[in-house]
């Protein structure tokens, strides 16, 4: 493995991620799924508005239609109908004549600006104008929001809630989507007890496995999970074969360090290809990436802090691209650190930290609680990390670092 790795042989985790992304070749099968399950989905088309929005000019409030111009002879209107959404005012409104237009309705023939109701005074059908009013005001114009035949979404965009809001307002029912990834997972430990069962002495519960699942489901996968493998050469042969046949991707966590059990390594080595193995990263060093027969493979080290990072900075977005999505860009953010950053150079620290405002608008970043890498609960007391440099050593109060909110993966 020829590559830019220091001399202790761990990667840096750019390089690391340009080999994941020149290994990826992403999904091509497209299938089309109703609004109902489109959520977290990936377009495999750019989608084309066949109609604008608002498909006619209507009201922005509730109040009257009139024609502005007749503002500069008067003040009062005569109402000559109603206009409703659903139910528009069919005729045309003359000279000094006004329409009672409630908020969605089409703008009546003739009119060009909708007076807010408080800005009036009614009496009887005369209707006196109180206030000032613009061309157009309150008017929302055909196709201001979107014009017909422009692109509404693109392909490689992941659906949110907000985009099937969007779908839907174009009349759209159903979305060309790609085909969801299938991602094998299964964790290897003997030390590991299913959540539920009796807690035993020297045992520990598994929680990468539902911490994972629960991650692979924010990305719209579909998780095979095998389960628990125990610490055996032999059924994490097996297991590694049973994953590889039946995903585009497997997922592990532990054994990946160099602990004589640790064997998940060694049978990625033996029946598949290990492109990099170590990276100058922490948590998170011994992450193992490499391929199988026809899956990616992902070993993640089993502490839970360590594999939560890389699964979150490493395999999160490499399964994106795999799921056909358009890289995101990741806009950094510059805070101030309140206390001291405890680091060694020679690695990035993905630290987890608390970010906020000082009243005086500056951003302030400070320790999320202990680092170590079997403490899980620092996460759920930490709203970002703080990413500090593969150079840097101890970083000291004052100092500027850069921050990365915990994104919808993690939250
Ligand atoms: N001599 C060395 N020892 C270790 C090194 C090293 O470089 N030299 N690296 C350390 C680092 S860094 C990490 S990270 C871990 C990674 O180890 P493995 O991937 O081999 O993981 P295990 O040894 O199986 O487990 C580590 C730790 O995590 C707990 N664990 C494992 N699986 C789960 C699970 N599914 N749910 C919850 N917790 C889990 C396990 O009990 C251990 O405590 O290696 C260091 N050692
Ligand atoms: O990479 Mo390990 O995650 O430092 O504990």
């Amino acid at each position: 493995m020829g590559c830019g790795c220091d001399a202790k042989g761990l990667m840096p985790i750019e390089e690391a991620k340009q080999i994941i992304w020149d290994t990826i070749s992403p999904i091509v099968e497209v299938e089309h799924c109703s609004l109902d399950s489109a959520l977290d989905r990936v377009l495999a088309d750019d989608v084309i508005s066949p109609i604008n929005v608002p498909g006619f000019d209507n009201s922005a409030m509730d109040g009257y239609a009139i024609r502005h111009q007749d503002l500069s002879s008067g003040t009062t209107f005569s109402l000559v109908g109603k206009s409703f959404a659903g139910n528009p005012f069919s005729g045309e409104i003359g000279k000094h004549q006004c329409v009672r237009i409630m908020t969605g309705a089409q703008i009546p023939s003739g009119a060009d600006a909708v007076v807010m109701q408080e800005n009036t005074v009614a009496n009887g059908k005369e209707i006196t104008v109180t206030h000032t009013v613009k061309l157009g005001e309150a008017i929302r114009i055909a196709g201001s929001d979107i014009a017909k035949k422009s692109v509404v979404l693109s392909k490689g965009k992941r659906l949110t809630a907000i985009d099937i809001g969007l779908l839907a307002s174009i009349g759209i029912d159903k979305a060309s989507v790609f085909r969801k990834l299938k991602v094998a997972l299964f964790s290897t430990g003997d030390e590991l007890l299913q959540p539920g069962d009796t807690p035993q002495q020297g045992k520990i519960f598994d929680s990468n496995r539902p911490m994972l699942r629960a991650m692979l489901k924010r990305l719209g996968a579909e998780v095979l999970d095998l389960g628990v493998i125990e610490d055996d050469p032999e059924k994490i042969r097996d297991a590694f074969t049973q994953a590889d046949a039946n995903s585009d991707c497997v997922i592990t966590s532990g054994g990946v360090s160099v602990g004589e059990a640790d064997y998940t390594r060694e049978i990625l080595e033996e029946i598949g290809q290990v492109d990099f193995w170590k990276l100058a990263i922490k948590p998170g060093k011994p992450l193992a990436f490499g391929r199988l027969n026809k899956s990616l493979f992902f070993g993640l080290p089993g502490n839970p802090v360590s594999a939560a990072v890389t699964f979150d900075q490493i395999a999160a977005p490499s399964l994106s691209l795999l799921a056909g999505c358009t890289p995101k860009e990741n806009v950094a953010i510059r805070a101030i650190a309140k206390n001291r950053f405890r680091k060694k150079p020679g690695r990035t620290d993905y630290q987890r930290a608390v970010c906020y405002r000082e009243d005086n608008g500056q951003l302030i970043v400070d320790s999320g609680g202990s680092q170590s890498s079997g403490v899980l609960s620092c996460f759920t007391t930490s709203n970002c990390y703080a990413v500090l440099e593969n150079s840097r050593g101890m970083i000291e109060p004052g100092e500027t670092v850069n921050v990365q909110w915990f994104d919808s993966v993690l939250r």
